[in-house]
């Protein structure tokens, strides 16, 4: 049998507080294969970003394995992990802050493309009109930067990016729950277009089951930084066994949480307050409605 490329082993992550630590995600296994979508659900505070993290090293977990393609990166220090950092890449949830505003979407797409190597400028920039192009926007779009664009647009500019590093797996952390409800669409489906094209393999996350099922073919279900359920997402969705997928379940099927809105009941007792969400969010523009 092949080695998945993301192996997840046993991970467990503490977060210091005033007296002591927080277990904020514990003892968390599951695998990707390559070019197939593992999504990961569960509700406001379970440990989902933490996860995450981990996964592409922004932080270092205090226990357990997180094997790329056999090689424990759980404990890498930032040199080791340097030739390595290309292959898994993320996308962020907040397409309002995850750019840097000073730069024009040709700016932000090439830099990866500068770490990656490509040295002439020519080959940067032509690189970088593919990516754009890729994701579905205009080549007008390269010199502009991100004020100018909508949320949906700036998605698409932070794949662009995530993209233009090669990587072989993409991290998804809430990367359309900041978006109306059409324009997640579009974006899952450009997810969905490039994934058919490159065979890139995906961690969806989200509080949104809805969103999540849409395109992963494995869920992992968590609840209070432990995995509660997981398995073939048509499995776990038509006979869910764990209290919070049935509530999970019944969320993505009310309306008044379809343009992503956490509810309340979702929302862990005790943890950060909700984030910005869909309801908050700028409406979108009509450069996107005309995109
Ligand atoms: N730096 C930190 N220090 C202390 N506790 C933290 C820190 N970051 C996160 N936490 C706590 O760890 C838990 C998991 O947080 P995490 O952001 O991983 O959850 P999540 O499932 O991604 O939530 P959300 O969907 O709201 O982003 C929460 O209880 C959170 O309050």
């Amino acid at each position: 049998m092949t080695r998945p490329f993301l192996e997840v082993d046993g991970l467990v992550v503490d977060y210091p507080v005033p007296h002591g630590t927080f277990r904020a995600v514990d003892n968390v296994s599951f695998t990707v294969a390559r070019g197939e979508t593992l999504g990961i659900v569960g509700e406001s505070g379970c440990g989902k970003s933490t996860v995450a993290r981990s996964i592409v090293r922004l932080l270092t977990p205090t226990a357990g394995r997180i094997l790329v393609d056999g090689t424990d990166i759980a404990r890498l220090n930032e040199r080791q992990l340097r030739p390595l950092r290309s292959r898994i890449q993320m996308v962020f949830q907040d397409p309002y802050g995850s750019l840097d505003p000073h730069l024009s979407a040709q700016d932000i797409v090439a830099e990866p493309l500068r770490l990656r190597g490509v040295r002439s400028r020519n080959g940067r920039a032509a690189e970088a009109a593919r990516l754009i192009d890729l994701v579905g926007l205009p080549s007008s779009a390269l010199h502009r930067r991100p004020a100018e664009f909508s949320g949906g647009q700036r998605q698409r500019i932070g794949i662009a990016r995530a993209l233009a590093s090669r990587p072989e797996l993409l991290v998804c952390d809430e990367a359309t729950s900041a978006l109306d409800v059409s324009v997640q669409a579009q974006v899952l489906e450009l997810l969905r277009q490039i994934q058919a094209e490159t065979h890139l393999a995906y961690m969806i996350i989200s509080h949104n089951l809805g969103v999540v099922r849409q395109l992963s073919r494995n869920i992992v279900v968590m609840s209070e930084g432990k995995v509660v359920e997981s398995g073939a997402t048509t499995d776990v969705l038509t006979s869910p066994r764990a209290q919070v997928t049935r509530a999970l379940r019944r969320a993505a099927l009310d309306p008044t949480t379809m343009r992503g809105r956490k509810p309340r009941a979702m929302v862990r007792a005790g943890t950060r307050p909700p984030e910005a969400t869909a309801g908050d969010a700028r409406p979108e523009t009509a450069q996107e409605a005309a995109r």
